[in-house]
């Protein structure tokens, strides 16, 4: 899988930030490198008996501009590098959200919201550690390694006794090519698994109600309980291996040391190499196992992250399925007649058609009423109408254009959809009526919740059109809720709006007067009314009964009362039901 999706077009935005920063970590290695050589000419010194007080003081005010210089230089090498590691975050999380957003309903469908979350959160962390404390390290270690080496040979240490003695250390790189694979795999199943929860967190506090309703707890939380048991193993499992690991690296550092001090004390006191020579190659071994150990880890967090990596390259190559054609173009609805040929529409992986040769002409300005039993294919009609799903080519028609061939957002533009649950935002009543409108004015937005029947409720609310819905706000009722999102839908003024089963939740007083606002409101203009009830639909110019995803009846109110069938049937049942409730 290439991952340059990501990372080439951050890199190339950033690389100077990397090269200045390695630059300085490489000036930052040199100069402590110097460190060890200049304990070691102390050392020589000490021994040789000339050393006086002003001496002392030039070698500790030396270290000092040494280990200051080290630590200002490599400091701010790291600060770059953690600055830009921050910069990909911010970038990546933009643009996933924004892929996100053109991604269809079926993506959805198929992948649940808490993995979405995961994508943000864990593999976007996982990356940017990589590239920016990983990186830190890597150019720090590498640069300290080469620079001590580098100082041991120009100190005059012997290349043989330098070999033998960071031999042992140089297996590190060989364990890291074992180890690491089976490291990333188990990091991969620990993101797994922390995907999986809270895809499960997400659902079960979404259906929290339900829940208690229900009084179900303890399944729930024993649910939950599995999940949170398998992140454990997963992640102990990954801990087990990367202590392995971690432990494996100090002793290789031990055993170098070892070596170090057995033949570099035995080239000491047979006179070979001087006791500064000698305190200095033990120091520099002893700076050596921190770089390596470190490069270990940086190879561990690569590892990890590849996995990371991998999954949001994966992500962003993602095509939405519905894309517009490169010629789209933008059509008027209201003057165009809605024509819909011989639609037959199966979902993606489903069996049977969802509709069936449905055909269908509504001019503009006209109402459409949609009956039919749940499941009958009303809710698709209007998907495919929204091209939410793709429907087959030149099945639906605004005049003579393919709605495949419309911009998505001349399209949906100017559809005003309300479905049976819309979703309201954490935010004012206000921002959520003019959802599609926010340059609405005050005016605009009382008038749509007199439209919809809401205005009197909202005079009620604390703030009134300021006050704040959803988990820290108010909490609307049922029929509420279908208002708001009904005048959301007014507020649009669209050629065309569509109310599926959108009053549903609001009682038979209410339901009368939004219909007959929308007789009154949005005459001229295109409107379909989907519903249970008929006295929801029976004004409109041309209803249609759907069963089984094919038009079985059709006709105005008065004709389809009077012909046997399943419209009459419900009728009947219906006119029983309110005489019942009337008390006759
Ligand atoms: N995303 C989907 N994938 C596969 N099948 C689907 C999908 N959505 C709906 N269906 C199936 O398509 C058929 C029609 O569903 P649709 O939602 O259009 O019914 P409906 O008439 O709107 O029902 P209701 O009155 O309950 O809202 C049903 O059998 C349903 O199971």
């Amino acid at each position: 899988m290439k991952s340059e999706g990501l990372l080439k077009p951050y890199f190339a935005q950033t690389w100077r930030f990397y090269l200045i920063s390695i630059l300085l970590h490489a000036s930052a290695s040199l100069i402590f490198a110097y460190f060890p050589r200049v304990l070691g000419d102390f050392t020589d010194h000490l021994q040789s008996g000339k050393l006086v007080t002003n001496d002392i003081a030039r070698y500790g005010l030396l270290l000092l501009v040494i280990g200051a210089s080290y630590s200002i230089i490599g400091g701010f090498g790291q600060y770059l590098v953690m600055y830009v590691g921050r910069l990909f975050e911010n970038i990546t999380r933009r643009r996933l959200f924004s892929h996100f957003s053109g991604l269809s309903e079926h993506y959805y469908s198929k992948n649940g919201v808490g993995k979405m979350l995961s994508y943000f959160m864990n593999d976007v962390t996982g990356v940017r550690e990589a590239i920016s404390m990983g990186i830190n390290q890597l150019s720090m270690a590498t640069m300290l390694l080469l620079s001590c080496v580098g100082s041991m040979i120009a100190g005059g240490i012997p290349l043989y006794l330098i070999a033998a003695s960071v031999m042992p250390l140089l297996l590190i790189p060989w364990i890291v090519t074992r180890i690491g694979p089976v490291i990333r795999q188990r990091s991969r199943k620990v993101q797994e698994s922390l995907g999986e929860m809270t895809e499960s967190a997400e659902e079960q506090f979404s259906g929290i109600r339900v829940t208690k309703k229900f009084a179900v707890e303890p399944i729930m939380i024993r649910r939950f309980g599995a999940h949170v048991d398998r992140i454990r193993d997963n992640q102990l499992s990954l801990v087990r291996m990367s202590s392995l690991f971690q432990a494996i690296v100090p002793f290789l550092g031990s055993l170098s040391l070892i070596v170090a001090l057995a033949f570099g004390g035995y080239l000491t006191v047979t006179d070979r190499i001087t006791l500064g020579d000698f305190v200095a190659l033990t120091m520099y071994i002893r700076m050596l196992m921190n770089p390596l150990q470190q490069i270990g880890n940086v190879i561990n967090t690569l590892q990890r992250s590849r996995a990371s990596l991998q999954r949001l390259t994966e992500l962003v190559a993602v095509q939405p399925d519905i894309v517009e054609a490169e010629d789209a173009s933008e059509i008027d609805l209201g003057r165009s007649p809605l024509r819909i040929r011989n639609l037959t529409f199966t979902y993606p992986e489903a069996k049977r058609p969802s509709l069936q040769q449905i055909d269908l002409e509504l001019a503009p300005g006209m109402t459409l009423g949609i009956v039919g039993r749940t499941g009958s294919g009303k809710t698709t009609l209007v998907k495919l109408l929204l091209r939410i799903y793709e429907p087959p080519a030149g099945t639906i028609r605004f005049g003579d254009t393919d709605i495949r061939e419309l911009t998505l957002e001349s399209l949906r533009g100017q559809i005003a959809y309300v479905p049976q649950d819309g979703f309201l935002f954490s935010t004012t009543i206000r921002d959520n009526i003019a959802f599609a409108r926010r340059q609405a004015g005050q005016n605009q937005v009382e008038t749509a919740a007199k439209q919809a029947r809401i205005y009197d409720n909202i005079l009620d609310f604390p703030d009134r059109f300021e006050t704040k819905l959803g988990e820290r706000g108010l909490t609307l009722s049922g029929g509420q809720r279908q208002r708001t999102s009904l005048a959301r839908g007014f507020i649009m003024q669209a050629p065309l709006m569509i109310m599926d089963d959108s009053v549903s939740a609001v009682d038979a007083v209410t339901e009368t007067e939004i219909v007959q606002t929308i007789d009154r409101e949005r005459r001229g203009k295109t409107n379909i009314i989907i519903a249970h009830k008929i006295s929801a639909v029976k004004h409109a110019d041309l209803i249609i009964v759907l069963e089984g995803g094919k038009i079985v009846q059709r006709g105005r109110h008065e004709e389809l009362v009077a012909t046997p069938g399943p419209y009459a049937e419900l009728h009947t049942i219906q006119e029983e039901g309110s005489r019942y409730a009337h008390g006759y």
